[in-house]
């Protein structure tokens, strides 16, 4: 699940296409907050419009660094709520290639790779990323001409709902795709091997189905609407019924998803059971997964520029800061389930930690002990700040169904 406005490749979650398209597609999905408002719109999602962001470009004119500075005129002000201007047509600039900010060339990313389902919503870093995840997962997922789905307008059904309601439905049908492809594939290999006459009884693809549910088997616990922590604002006597309507979030989410994408030899994947397990699966054993943004690291080197050299850069990048306000550099958060990392049992003084966080560069999974492990020893990451003090910690941990026991909580126990 990654949040909208870093723009990462789709399989490795690499930040993909250059600091000014990241810089510039984040200043663009503000200003469509901020044009919902005064009506400036700016039409597709791929495309910024010319005028919304703008006004006094007296700062940026003589910016040698831009290799265009033509088109920044005067739009009608007000278009952004802090009144934070930038010249008109500046978003577009830097997100279509034309402007190039000063040292941004220290910080080269990936050229960005469209799906090549021509769905426009998935971008890679590479080729072998983009062939990665459709055969993967996304090739029954994507919304563009050739994807495989069943149905594309079912489809687009699934994932609206998805967005509106719980995107977690995302990550549960990425689950269930996963395993009809893989599913697909062992059968393509075992008709291959044992010849088509005698390969396609039930039995054979009952057992190829379970061979493809394998990596995912381990997640395998208790349903989603029986585990969910209750929310704070819910009361325990309304608890039942909470957990029924969670049961029929997840019932309509199924039937949309069975709409777009299923498949007869898979059917058991698309009972309720099921379904509720993988969504639970996601509630139990989900990893944060934070990839940081090198947009950070450009502002950064920026300050640390010499003193001419960072006054004249910050004719350009200053009053993009300004603009960007306190969210300049936002991290691609999500949440992820490894079958290995995810079932790591928590202590609040682990011997390893899940993730590099601030160095991560990617959405692999990396644990790091933190100390030497001895042989047998139990592997144990911390699921929250572990430096908290001990009743906050114990009432987050409440939150994942246990109290915790390891030897910095006995000790701090009152
Ligand atoms: C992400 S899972 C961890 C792996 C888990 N043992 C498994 O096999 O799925 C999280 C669940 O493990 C259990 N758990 C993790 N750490 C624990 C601890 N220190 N004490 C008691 N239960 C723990 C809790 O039930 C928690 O909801």
């Amino acid at each position: 699940m990654l949040q909208m406005d870093c723009l990462v490749c789709s399989f490795c979650f690499r930040f993909i296409g250059s600091i000014e398209l990241q810089i510039g597609r984040r200043l663009y999905l503000q200003s469509l907050g901020d044009s919902a408002n005064d009506k400036c719109h700016m039409g597709s999602s791929s495309h910024a419009s010319e005028d919304c962001y703008n006004t006094d470009s007296s700062d940026m004119e003589d910016g040698s660094y831009m290799k265009n500075h033509e088109d920044y005129g005067n739009c009608a002000p007000g278009s952004s709520k802090d009144n934070i201007s930038l010249p008109k047509g500046f978003i577009e600039s830097l997100m279509n290639g034309e402007l190039e900010l000063p040292f941004s060339d220290k910080f080269p990313l990936p050229s960005t790779i469209p799906c090549p389902g021509g769905c426009g919503e998935a971008y890679y870093c590479s080729k072998s990323c983009a062939e990665a995840d459709w055969e993967l997962f996304h090739s029954l997922l994507c919304t563009g001409e050739r994807s495989k789905a069943l149905s594309r307008a079912a489809l687009l059904k699934f994932i609206e709902h998805a967005n509106g309601t719980n995107d977690i439905f995302l990550l549960a049908a990425k689950v269930i795709c996963s395993i009809i492809l893989r599913y697909r594939k062992l059968k393509a290999a075992h008709l291959e091997e044992q010849g088509k006459t005698n390969a396609n009884s039930k039995s054979s693809n009952l057992s190829l189905l379970l061979e493809a549910w394998k990596p995912i088997s381990i997640g395998y616990k208790r349903r989603w609407w029986d585990c969910i922590a209750l929310p704070d604002d819910v009361d325990s006597s309304d608890e039942a019924s909470f957990r029924m309507k969670i049961r029929e979030l997840a019932f309509t989410s199924l039937q949309l998803l069975k709409a777009a994408i299923f498949d007869s030899e898979c059917e058991p994947l698309f009972s309720l059971e099921i379904y509720g397990h993988i969504i639970g699966m996601f509630e139990l054993n989900n990893l944060d997964l934070v990839v940081a943004s090198p947009v950070e690291d450009y502002f950064l080197y920026i300050d640390d520029l010499l003193h001419g050299e960072k006054k004249e850069a910050e004719k350009i990048t200053r009053p993009i800061l300004d603009a960007l306000g306190d969210d300049y550099s936002i991290c691609c958060q999500g949440t992820a389930f490894f079958p290995l990392q995810s079932c790591m049992n928590h202590s609040c003084c682990p011997n390893a930690k899940a993730f590099k966080r601030e160095e991560d560069r990617d959405g692999q999974a990396v644990i790091i002990a933190q100390r030497p492990i001895c042989k047998g020893e139990e592997v144990t990451i911390s699921y929250i700040d572990e430096d908290l003090p001990y009743g906050e910690r114990q009432t987050l941990l409440a939150d994942y169904g246990f109290r915790c026991s390891c030897p910095k909580c006995l000790e701090e126990e009152p």
